[in-house]
């Protein structure tokens, strides 16, 4: 029931409650708005939540706080507000405030006293005249709880030993047995600090809540007379707390206490089997997880459950609330994934693309904007399976290959030689495939190099040059998620020789059936000199590579094209210095965008977007049509709804092509403005003198020009490279190229003349920019040579 009376904090709050810790002991606390300003208002909740059960506020004067100040006040913890005096405002605040009439005192018979006049004499005898007993001995029947409300057991108080109490703020009894004054351990150190007193409904009974020294309040030495405490999460958390000094090392608890990314995962993990489970068993028994791994996480930070149980009043005390919706990581998936798959697709409905007209700018932006998760959502998945693979190494490695592969390794990398089992299955048609595509790569990229270093003399005697060296270790990333990409490893093995690099480490996710990867995969890392085959994908792969594992070298660069979990592991790798890693560029889902005219063939033009659509369903692919008939339209509609369907990877193109547009232009100069603004990938040119239309082009990573150039040519055998910037980086980066494998190096050759032709610009310029050591460099040589007249400064 509490007290009746109830102290008064003005001016000097914090002091008063120091000097005198029994003002604490009513549980309940009025702060003075005459006194104190907002801020110290809510310093004093801040400081005061867990002294006290209730802390309201006492205002009279309309003028000092605002309604906004008030629901501040009260939504940080302010219980009720008293206004006592002041009719009118009261009504005006219960008005405008969503606040409960119990939270607005406009009467109370409640003693207000304020805190600093307030003695211990004052308290026992306010505390008196409340206090009755029916007891032939004039005892108090007593009970003495723990800050958790727990009873520890029954005894007696008299009026000495209740004044003795408050004086002490400690727990003091009457011993019945002993007959007089009982100090609780005083002769056991099982001490009590007593943390408030009350009253019981009819005024005969007290109530001591009270910290227990030592947790052990009988003279049995157990926790309460009526036993010790048994499981629950009080008891959990005090066997966590003495776990965390005690634990032996290798213990799981301590582990969970020396690694926060461990215990993060795990309650991430029984938070969402709790999610996932159904019945009332299932339910309790996962929340009983949960509970353990978050127990642990308050222990670890020293946070107690009392802790928790404040903040649960300081939430049911708001007056104004959060709306509740959940952050969108965590929605269904539908809102995590891809714009594509928040649309229902009909697997009946005929295979469009959408159509939109250039003037209709809104329809155009719509049509052009990729089908990409967010960067946020993408890297709050990758981030932890970055982390653990640089920590973890191997073990991890292996774990993500079982999680997002289903394979179980028990080495994550294939050494060369590569067994010749390896190469099973792979046919001669195949090998000459490869052969014919590997010389052809090799061709075109071998032209690229520079043989001779680039020697310019800017001035006589000032002899400037440049010429590359391989980047010595190379990480190159072979897709194998939806398909299996033999291609990209010859794309990226065949110039990595080029440039001889002196370590290719090759990266691939192995297939199910037998934990491999394809023989056509290890074919090209035998014939680019491969000297290791990294059985793994995703994030987890570039991660190996860039920080390197066990058995995972630590390569310079990574190269190679992937899904976004791939793209989002390539970008953070290359920002971070510890890594000390570059990337090719980011190389994600396929694209195509096709320009066309009435001319075009319309087989030859579905057969182009379908060839990039079916490599996923973030893929997009665009027809821009220039001036092109409306029937021309619906013909090459039909003519991709037909193929895609005769293809076996119909299910992905139906995605894809759900967000893909044919745009329809009126002149040539508008379809390439289009283009260059969405920066293709791959830009196909099926129209009259395609050639001519080259130098229109500003932005793509590779053209295929003219109506028998399928891309299909560029992607496998013709010679140029098909991994290429997609997302419109193809605004700023190149395909692969042999330069992409080295790096460049200057260098340069001054001569005593060339040092008279320049000397002089060096030394003004270093002296502009105070660098008198730059000026010196050049000085001394030139006065030496007898450059600089006498005296020269
Ligand atoms: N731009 C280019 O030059 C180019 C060239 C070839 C291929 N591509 C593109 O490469 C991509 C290949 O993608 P892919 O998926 O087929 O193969 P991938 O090898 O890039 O990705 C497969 C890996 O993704 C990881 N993964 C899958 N789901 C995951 C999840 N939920 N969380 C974390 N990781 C997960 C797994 O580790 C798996 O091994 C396609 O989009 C294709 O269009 C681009
Ligand atoms: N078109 C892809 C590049 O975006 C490369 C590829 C590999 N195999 C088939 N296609
Ligand atoms: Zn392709």
């Amino acid at each position: 029931m509490g007290l009746s009376f109830i102290p008064l904090f003005g001016a000097n709050a914090t002091e008063t409650i120091a000097q005198k810790p029994f003002v604490a002991l009513t549980g309940q606390a009025l702060v003075d708005a005459d006194e104190l300003s907002k801020q110290d208002i809510l310093s004093f909740i801040k400081s005061f939540n867990t002294t006290f059960n209730s802390i309201s506020l006492k205002i009279n004067d309309s003028t000092k706080f605002t309604n906004e100040d008030l629901i501040e006040l009260l939504n940080n913890g302010i219980t009720a507000l008293f206004i006592i005096d002041n009719n009118t405002y009261a009504s005006e605040v219960g008005n405008s405030i969503n606040i409960s009439k119990e939270r607005l005192i406009t009467s109370t018979s409640l003693k207000i006293i304020p805190a600093s006049q307030l003695t211990a004499e004052t308290f026992y005898n306010e505390l008196l005249s409340q206090l009755k007993t029916d007891r032939k001995d004039d005892l108090y029947t007593t009970l003495v709880v723990d800050t958790n409300e727990r009873s520890l057991g029954l005894v007696y108080s008299s009026k000495e030993s209740i004044k003795l109490a408050i004086e002490k703020s400690q727990g003091v009894y009457y011993s019945r047995s002993r007959k007089g004054i009982w100090i609780k351990g005083e002769t056991s150190g099982n001490r009590q600090i007593l943390k408030q007193i009350s009253i019981d409904c009819d005024g005969d009974a007290l109530q001591f809540v009270v910290e227990q020294v030592n947790d052990a309040f009988c003279h049995l030495n157990t926790n309460t007379c009526f036993g010790d405490y048994q499981y629950g999460l009080l008891e959990l958390q005090k066997v966590l707390s003495q776990r965390l000094v005690d634990a032996e090392v290798g213990s799981y608890t301590k582990r969970l206490f020396n690694d926060d990314e461990l215990l993060n995962a795990k309650i991430k993990e029984e938070a969402e089997e709790l999610t996932e489970a159904q019945t009332k068993d299932e339910v309790a028994w996962e929340a009983a997880d949960l509970f353990y791994f978050a127990m642990t996480k308050l222990v670890s930070k020293g946070v107690t459950l009392k802790d928790v149980e404040t903040n649960l009043k300081l939430k049911h005390l708001k007056v104004t609330r959060r709306k509740g919706d959940a952050k969108e990581k965590f929605l269904p998936k539908k809102q995590a994934e891809t714009e594509t798959s928040k649309k229902e697709i009909d697997p009946s409905a005929p295979i469009y693309l959408n159509v939109v007209k250039s003037t209709d700018k809104e329809g155009v932006i719509k049509a052009v904007t990729r089908p990409i998760q967010k960067t946020d959502d993408i890297m709050h998945l990758v981030n932890p399976i970055i982390e653990n693979v640089k920590n973890k190494g191997d073990s991890a490695l292996i774990e993500y290959t079982a999680k997002f592969d289903g394979v179980h390794l028990t080495t994550p990398v294939l050494e060369a030689p590569f067994p010749e089992e390896y190469l099973e299955g792979l046919t001669e048609e195949m090998k000459q495939a490869l052969d014919l595509s590997i010389e052809n790569v090799r061709k075109f990229h071998a032209a690229q190099l520079q043989l001779e270093p680039l020697v310019v003399e800017t001035q006589p005697g000032v002899i400037c040059s440049r010429f590359p060296r391989p980047i010595e270790k190379v990480g190159l990333y072979i897709p194998g998620g939806t398909a299996v990409l033999p291609s990209t490893a010859l794309m990226l093995g065949v110039p990595a020789q080029v440039a001889e690099c002196k370590e290719i480490v090759f990266a691939s996710p192995p297939r199910k059936s037998d934990g491999r990867v394809s023989p056509e995969v290890v074919y090209v890392a035998i014939k680019c000199g491969a000297s290791k085959i990294v059985l793994a994908g995703g994030a987890q792969a570039v991660a190996a590579m860039a920080y390197g594992t066990e058995s995972v070298p630590k390569v310079d660069k990574i190269l190679g094209p992937g899904n976004q979990f791939v793209t989002a592991a390539k970008m953070y790798v290359q920002n971070d210095t510890q890594a000390l890693c570059s990337i090719d560029m980011p190389a994600g889902p396929s694209e195509v965008l096709v320009v066309c005219d009435e001319d075009a063939d319309d087989d030859f033009v579905a057969s182009d977007l379908l060839s990039q659509a079916e490599h996923g369903i973030d893929s997009q692919v665009i027809l821009v049509g220039v001036n092109i008939s409306e029937a021309k339209v619906t013909q090459i509609q039909e003519a991709v709804n037909r193929q895609a369907l005769a293809l076996p990877r119909v299910d992905i193109v139906r995605q894809c092509i759900a967000h893909s547009t044919i745009i329809l232009c009126d002149t040539y100069e508008e379809a390439f403005d289009m283009s260059n603004r969405y920066a293709p990938e791959h830009l196909i040119l099926q129209i009259n003198n395609a050639n001519d239309y080259v130098k229109l082009v500003d932005n793509a990573g590779s053209i295929f020009v003219g109506s028998y150039t399928p891309e299909s040519c560029g992607d496998y055998s013709s010679g140029t490279n098909h991994t290429l910037p997609t997302y419109g980086y193809a605004r700023q980066y190149s395909g692969a190229n042999t330069a992409t494998f080295q790096k460049f190096i200057t260098a340069q050759n001054v001569t005593p003349e060339g040092l008279e032709n320049i000397g002089k610009a060096v030394m003004c310029v270093a002296k502009v920019e105070g660098l008198d050591g730059h000026r010196n460099a050049v000085k001394i040589r030139m006065s030496k040579l007898g450059l600089l007249p006498e005296g020269f400064n």
